[in-house]
């Protein structure tokens, strides 16, 4: 007999926009969106005896996406993501627990003479603001926020020697090269009892995003980096230092490599070591370093 041993369901790639305006300064402000909610529950006969009755039809949960964004603040979006989950617990007595992802892009109001516009945004490069919310029945609400897509590079400040040598090592030690990544940051919250302590919270959400962007561009432009693993370790306890509600902080970088080019064969041109100035950017194959710090207490590696 096969049983089902895992089932959830729902909506994903539900794109929302939702502007707010300011009666009184006539400014605009926007936040677009990608949502994608799955849920949990009292749902095996759905998938074992054809049986609908337990579904609540994924064209509704997109209803429902939409009807609380009507309603309903969207930011911060952990905030949005935890009364969007929580929803759904409510509402729906055999739903036990509610998935909540939610892609938040850069949609970042234009300068125009040097005065903030009041309805005119450029989105900036692939970055986006993302938040995982686990809503569980009789558990609580997990969150996890995250930056993704934050592309960095620093020409210098950058080294990476004394390295373990075998007869497999080829790559020289540098105490000067280029250090580019795609910055993958997450923190997770400790968990909210529920909605009402979420709310209780809210205003710390927004604050920690900054601080977690502010910290992860700062360390990486000022430390000599010995290594990304070491920058990023660095970049990681000083988030938990400064967001006290925070259980662990991860990375996931990867490291984007710009090969020298021997050009020597031009006419003796010195293009290698001190002389370097015109490199190849490496599409692949690239290093992925991951990390994950946990407050007081020993990371499972
Ligand atoms: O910062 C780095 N960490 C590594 O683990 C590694 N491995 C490598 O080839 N280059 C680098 N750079």
């Amino acid at each position: 007999m096969n049983s089902l041993a895992a089932a959830r369901y729902g909506k994903d790639n539900v794109r929302v926009y939702k502007v707010h305006r300011d009666e009184k300064t006539g400014e605009q402000t926007v936040v677009e969106m990608t949502v994608c909610v799955l849920l949990e529950g009292d749902i095996e006969t759905s998938y074992t005896k054809a049986d609908n009755s337990v579904v609540v039809a994924t064209d509704s949960i997109k209803n429902t996406i939409y009807i609380t964004a009507k309603q309903q603040p969207v930011t911060p979006p952990e905030l949005f993501g935890s009364i969007l989950g929580n929803h759904f617990i409510e509402k729906y007595s055999h739903i036990h627990a509610a998935h909540v992802n939610i892609i938040t892009h850069r949609w970042v109001r234009m300068d125009i003479d040097g005065k903030p516009h009041p309805h005119s945004f450029v989105k900036e490069g692939g970055e986006t603001r993302n938040v995982q919310v686990d809503v569980v029945e009789g558990k609580g609400i997990d969150i996890n926020s995250s930056i993704n897509g934050l592309t960095v590079l620093k020409s210098t400040g950058s080294q990476f020697h004394s390295f373990l040598r075998d007869e497999f090592t080829t790559l020289k030690e540098t105490w000067d090269r280029i250090l580019s990544t795609s910055v993958d940051a997450s923190w997770q919250w400790r968990r909210f009892s529920g909605l009402s302590e979420v709310k209780a919270n809210a205003n710390k959400f927004n604050p920690a995003w900054e601080n977690a962007r502010n910290t992860t561009l700062k360390t990486f432009a000022e430390d000599n980096s010995a290594s990304v693993q070491a920058t990023m370790y660095k970049m990681s306890e000083l988030i938990l230092a400064a967001v006290p509600d925070l259980d662990t902080v991860s990375y996931a970088l990867p490291n984007i490599h710009y090969f020298e080019i021997d050009l020597s064969w031009h006419k003796g041109t010195k293009n290698t070591g001190k002389d370097a100035e015109v490199y190849a950017p490496q599409s692949g194959p690239n290093g992925l370093i991951k990390c994950t710090v946990a407050r007081n207490q020993k990371a499972k590696l």
